[in-house]
């Protein structure tokens, strides 16, 4: 795994996938670094990552266990520091920022989906979605409030509670929530990890048109080559650095790419 993954990488690597892209990559991380611990006890999460994501586009990011793909997401999405190397989101270089101005970036930029859902018991799934943007005191876009919501299919549910919803339904709303502040990027960490096959799907198809349809971005961490194929690009990290990567992927030549880059 580690041989492979110091492979040289083609020129262009993880621009984006796609032709004349240089300009429109809303995240880009160059030579990203990070290590945890120090000494002996090091463990070098990421070694030098470099890699961009196109505006619109719909990747998925895998990997072995331990590739690093979790400290990639929090190093992409302003919620770690590398220790050395830059992120570029929207723009704006990560590094330049106080945690203050990071975490408004992360609220007004940044959108999450999680595995587990996060929403708030106490609040109506209306409020649940558009809890980020009372956080970062923004009037909402009603019409394109309107615009997820009906893309969610979630227009006759805003006056429930979380806990009246199936598991699907609950993601769905997570998944609005991470739109209603229009964010540069969406980052989704195993955002189907606990539903059945059939509502996962229906998921990932959700993400899928999402991005097709609005030209939103989203950047997903999994670990399931299923639900991989429903991004325009696949990624593969190993042993903390770009592997390679499918463009139109399918689930078996995933799991073949899987298989080969080690234990997964
Ligand atoms: N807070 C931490 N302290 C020490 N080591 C860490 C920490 N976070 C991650 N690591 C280590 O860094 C490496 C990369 O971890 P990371 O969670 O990014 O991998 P991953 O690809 O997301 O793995 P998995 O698929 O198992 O979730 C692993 O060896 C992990 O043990």
């Amino acid at each position: 795994m580690a041989s492979r993954a110091n492979e040289a990488t083609p020129p262009g690597h993880g621009t984006g996938g796609g032709p004349a892209d240089g300009n429109h990559q809303v995240v880009r991380l160059d030579g990203v670094r990070k290590t945890y611990g120090r000494g002996a006890g090091a463990v070098h999460a990421l070694r030098d990552l470099s890699l961009g994501f196109l505006r619109g586009s719909f990747t998925a990011v895998m990997g072995p266990s331990g590739a690093g793909k979790s400290t990639f997401l929090h190093c992409a999405a302003g919620l770690d520091r590398p220790d050395a190397g830059t992120v570029v989101l929207g723009g704006t270089d990560l590094s330049d920022l106080t945690e203050v101005e990071l975490t408004m970036l992360r609220r007004e930029r940044v959108g999450f989906v999680f595995q587990a859902y996060n929403l708030m018991a106490a609040l109506t799934v209306a409020d649940n979605i558009t809890l980020p943007l009372m956080l970062a005191d923004r009037q909402p876009d009603r019409a394109w409030l309107d615009r997820v919501v009906s893309q969610v299919g979630l227009g006759d549910r805003l006056a429930h509670r979380p806990s009246e919803l199936s598991g699907g339904q609950q993601q769905r709303v997570a998944i609005a929530r991470a739109l209603a502040a229009r964010p540069e990027v969406v980052f989704a960490d195993e955002p189907t990890g606990a539903l059945d096959g059939r509502t996962a799907r229906q998921v990932l198809q959700l993400l899928r048109d999402i991005v097709d349809s609005t030209g939103q971005t989203v950047v997903m961490v999994t670990h399931d080559p299923v639900a991989a194929s429903y991004a325009h690009r696949v990624v593969f990290l190993a042993d903390g650095r770009y592997a390679e990567e499918l463009t139109g992927p399918t689930p078996d030549r995933i799991a073949e790419r899987m298989t080969r880059l080690g234990e997964w």
